[in-house]
């Protein structure tokens, strides 16, 4: 289904970068299948050209016509012109995909021509290592083919989930964001090691074999992480102590307030771009 064609990244920042990475390193779409174009930033172009043997192209020197995917990856804020010069330029073959936070398929729809095939993407930076977790969900107009085309764009870059448009925020806040979230644990857990004298290079490898190890538990043998973190816990142990500092400095709370937050900033830039109503 991706064979022969053409995608291009409008918008070359890190989650452009990320998913270059992952859809070359896969091997399913060769370097020369793939253009990219910023705003303005000729040096970062150069960047991504030199490290990938991607085709970099200023804006206006997109060949249009050449394209089959359009990959929207600039910022939120960047949409309504990213639209707007986009949208005389398309036939209606052509399939518009945007990974950005926060922008519906209706959004879409509704700043492109009539009949436009549009699809919105969630992927995380683990797509440069093939791990994302990443959702799909299309537009009224997408023909099933192209849907299939994407997904295994998107299967490059690790797994895919297609989900309902309603679920898309929520995505967000988990996936989306998510990795930040354990890096944030892991820079934590980083810092008490530094703290008591470990030298950085082995505190960084403990920790990342540690968060590695435990979703790989989950992941493989099918267990929840309930009865995973039961079986970790001695009792009166050394777990069931940190566990206790956990719940006594309100660590699942802050859990569940940091996706509840990331998804409603999601939902809170498509009622800013007027794409969608916050209701919650
Ligand atoms: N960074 C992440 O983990 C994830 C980001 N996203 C979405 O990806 C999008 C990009 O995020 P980052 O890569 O982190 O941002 P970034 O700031 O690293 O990169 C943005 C890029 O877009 C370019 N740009 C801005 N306006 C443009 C325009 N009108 N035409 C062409 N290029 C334009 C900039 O020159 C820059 O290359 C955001 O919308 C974000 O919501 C989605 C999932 C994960
Ligand atoms: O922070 C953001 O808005 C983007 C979307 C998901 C991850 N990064």
């Amino acid at each position: 289904m991706l064979k022969g064609k053409t995608v291009a990244f409008i918008g070359a920042g890190s989650m452009a970068e990320a998913m270059i990475a992952g859809a070359i390193q896969a091997e399913k779409l060769p370097s020369n299948q793939i253009i990219v174009t910023n705003n303005s930033n000729n040096d970062r172009l150069q960047e991504l050209a030199n490290k990938y043997e991607v085709r970099t192209l200023q804006k206006e020197l997109l060949p249009y016509k050449e394209i089959d995917l359009f990959i929207l990856a600039m910022k939120p804020k960047g949409a309504r012109e990213a639209f707007r010069s986009l949208k005389d330029k398309l036939n209606l073959n052509q399939v518009v995909i945007s990974v950005l936070a926060g922008i519906t398929t209706t959004f879409m729809e509704d700043h492109l021509q009539e009949g436009q095939q549009v699809i919105r993407v969630m992927p995380n930076t683990s797509s440069m290592v093939q791990q994302s977790a990443t959702a799909l969900t299309s537009g009224q107009h997408t023909k099933p083919e192209n849907i299939e085309a994407v997904k295994e764009l998107l299967q490059c870059l690790g797994k895919v989930f297609v989900i309902e448009e309603e679920q898309m925020d929520l995505f967000t806040g988990i996936a989306g964001s998510g990795p930040a979230y354990f890096y944030y644990l892991m820079e934590h857990m980083e810092s008490v090691g530094l703290q008591y004298g470990m030298p950085k290079e082995l505190i960084r490898e403990i920790v990342s074999q540690t968060v590695y190890g435990a979703a790989k538990m989950v992941m493989e043998k099918g267990t929840s992480p309930t009865i995973l973190k039961e079986n970790v816990t001695s009792p009166n142990g050394t777990t069931a102590s940190g566990l206790k500092a956990l719940a006594d400095y309100n660590g699942g709370e802050a859990i569940s307030q940091a996706i509840k937050h990331a998804a409603s900033r999601s939902k809170q830039i498509s009622a800013e771009l007027g794409g969608a109503k916050l209701n919650s």
